[in-house]
């Protein structure tokens, strides 16, 4: 008798474990997509431009106004004529923090934090260490604002094409209006200055942090060319996240919109991470520093 028993409760506690086991798998899958819920919520509080406050708004205004044809052609000249100053990628690092950027609905921490929290993202998530690094320098080009910049304007925010048609897929596309460009025969066409498929490379990207910092690093730095471009373009959201200037593009581009696309996240959502120790990090960041760059570089 005691053995049908021992059976018949063995059966029933498997039976009751099972249940659990299976309330638990049902909890976590509901947990999961909670969470999954939950990190798309934030995720759509990010880049909000519309709601944004009138220091972003006031900001595009300008920017979009004044970014033309001459005023870029004239920033490269400027640009090749001289050398800013010369010093390491840490030093830059705390230079940098003093500015705030205006352009950001994201952000008001230093850039400091911001370059050590996407470069701590890109580690977290066992990414090489030329995309850390990558990550920790990506906005150093923000120095041109201490090197004699006209503004905010020609430093940082969003990128588009000039010499072409404003894509309607740029933030504030009406501001365009402003742009003397916008009304220019040539300038206001689909294709512009440019021929279809002609490649990035020949495409000019309205002057800014990442065209700066990508000519400051293509010769001094050992990064690839995926690092590179993700310097370069990780501010073009109307290429790398709307879609835009598709017919601009030639093959070496499909490669490094991956590339740009892949490093996006890192730059964008890690703006919500705590905050980091800066000093414990040092050591660690300024080793991978050393594998990538000269002690000193021109900037
Ligand atoms: O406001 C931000 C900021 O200036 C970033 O550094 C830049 O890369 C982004 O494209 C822009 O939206
Ligand atoms: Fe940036
Ligand atoms: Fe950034």
């Amino acid at each position: 008798m005691p053995a049908p028993v021992t059976v018949r409760s063995g059966h029933e506690l498997d039976e009751t474990s099972d249940a659990i086991d299976a309330v638990n798998v049902l909890k976590g899958k509901l947990w999961d997509d909670r969470s999954e819920f939950d990190q798309e919520k934030d995720k759509n509080t990010f880049r909000d431009y519309e709601g944004a406050c009138d220091r972003v708004k006031n900001f595009y205004k300008e920017q979009h106004e004044k970014q033309t044809v001459e005023f870029n052609i004239k920033a490269r000249v400027e640009f090749k004529s001289k050398t800013r100053a010369r010093m390491g990628v840490w030093q830059a690092m705390e230079m940098l923090n003093t500015l705030v950027d205006e352009s950001d609905p994201d952000t008001e921490l230093s850039q400091i934090e911001h370059l050590l929290q996407t470069a701590e993202a890109i580690r977290r998530d066992g990414k090489p260490e030329w995309m850390q690094v990558t990550g920790l320098v990506h906005d150093l080009g923000k120095l041109l604002f201490l090197f004699g910049s006209q503004g905010q304007w020609d430093v940082v925010g969003d990128t588009f094409v000039v010499g072409c048609k404003f894509s309607d897929k740029i933030i504030y596309p009406g501001t365009f209006e402003g742009n003397p460009d916008f009304y220019d025969a040539v300038y206001s066409t689909e294709n512009g200055i440019y021929q279809p498929g002609c490649g990035l490379d020949n495409v000019m990207l309205s002057w800014g942090h990442d065209e700066y910092l990508y000519h400051v690093l293509k010769d001094q730095s050992s990064l690839p060319a995926e690092g590179l471009a993700m310097i370069r373009y990780h501010s073009f959201y109307p290429w790398h996240r709307e879609g835009a200037y598709r017919h601009l593009m030639n093959e070496h581009d499909e490669q490094i919109l991956n590339a740009v696309q892949a490093f996006n996240p890192y730059d964008l959502y890690s703006k919500s991470d705590g905050l980091c120790d800066v000093e414990k990090l040092k050591p660690y960041y300024q080793g991978l520093i050393k594998k990538f760059f000269p002690d000193e570089l021109d900037w």
